[in-house]
């Protein structure tokens, strides 16, 4: 172990291993994803026992926090040469990646099994379908391959939704899959925003990511015509009768500030606004998850 690896632990308190295997299952991620399944969960048919919603959530974020290891693994050296990830247990060797496998195995294995022997075996293989496509597709293949990669990976991460609706009623359905949509539309302005602040980042360690391969204007746009896609999207849960006049008004008040910021990275004129708009994306996501439920008991409360 090296010195400045020594002194970082002793920093940390002396006992860095629990929190770094925690960090890497991406847990703020993961914590997100899982208000998406929960909402998935609650706006099923028939109402959720509480078996399906404990265990359904703690399969998914275990699947989802090994999915997330995983790729610390595929990545590691990748992550050693940008600033945001370099400080990572595996791209720093604080971790072995041995060790970091095992981890990621074990949450896994445990995830997919708690969700086919006590939820359903839909709401498994779809949550192993999407484990492999972040892990091994996204991260391993696509990320290093093609621009497109968070487009075509971003299937894997709007996932949660659907997975959700699943545990609870065993079946697919229009409505999960439009859920699934919302985040599959926000995946490019969420993190091509990140992207465009990140761009030197990418271009240094080689990733051909958006902003890298088509330039910063071309990407600027891209975000202002995702956003739009997403707008038109999140509207379509009111339009086939979902969703009430609640979630359209509270949507339309979230999507106004969605765009504000879409459209100031598209001018890019203010050179905050990416890294702004990026965060913003966050709050929208659980926004829109949020005002969903609440018009969801809104409708059903006795007028
Ligand atoms: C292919 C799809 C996606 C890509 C490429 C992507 C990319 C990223 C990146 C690069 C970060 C910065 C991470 C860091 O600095 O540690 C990030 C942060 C974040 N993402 Fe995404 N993301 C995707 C999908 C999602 C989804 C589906 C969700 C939730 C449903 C999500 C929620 C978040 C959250 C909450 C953060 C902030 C984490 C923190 O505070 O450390 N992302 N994303
Ligand atoms: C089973 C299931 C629901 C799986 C979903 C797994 C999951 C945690 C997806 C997260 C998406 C994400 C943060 C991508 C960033 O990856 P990146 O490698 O491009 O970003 P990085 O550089 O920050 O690592």
């Amino acid at each position: 172990m090296s010195e400045g690896v020594t002194m970082r632990s002793l920093a940390a308190g002396g006992a860095p291993r629990w929190r770094d295997l925690l960090s890497l299952c991406k847990p703020r991620v993961v914590a997100v994803m899982l208000v998406c399944s929960l909402v998935g969960m609650l706006l099923a048919r028939p109402l959720p026992s509480p078996d399906a919603v404990f265990f359904g959530l703690l399969g998914i974020a275990l699947a989802a926090g090994g999915a997330a290891a995983f790729n610390h693994v595929v990545d590691r050296r990748l992550d050693a040469l940008m600033l945001r990830t370099a400080s990572r247990p595996l791209a720093s060797r604080r971790l072995s990646t041995t060790l970091a496998l095992g981890w990621a195995t074990l949450l896994s294995v445990v995830g997919i099994a708690l969700l086919l022997w006590r939820v359903n075996a839909l709401t498994a293989w779809l949550t192993l379908g999407s484990l492999i496509g972040y892990a091994l597709v996204y991260t391993a293949f696509l990320k290093r391959a093609t621009p497109q990669n968070i487009v075509i990976g971003g299937v894997a991460g709007a996932a949660p939704p659907l997975l959700g609706w699943t545990a609870v009623s065993g079946q697919l359905g229009p409505e999960p899959l439009l859920l699934m949509l919302i985040i599959f539309a926000w995946t490019p302005p969420h993190f091509w925003a990140l992207a465009i602040h990140k761009r030197d980042e990418y271009a240094r360690a080689e990733v051909p990511m958006l902003p890298v391969t088509h330039g910063e204007a071309f990407t600027r746009l891209q975000v202002w015509l995702y956003g739009w896609l997403t707008v038109a999207v999140t509207l379509l849960p009111f339009v086939i009768g979902m969703s009430g006049t609640l979630y359209l008004v509270g949507v339309m008040v979230l999507n106004a500030r969605f765009m504000v910021w879409n459209w100031r990275v598209w001018r890019g004129r203010d050179p905050k606004a990416p890294l702004g708009a990026f965060w913003f994306s966050i709050r929208y996501l659980l926004g829109v998850f949020g005002v969903l439920l609440l018009d969801h008991y809104a409708m059903l409360w006795p007028t």
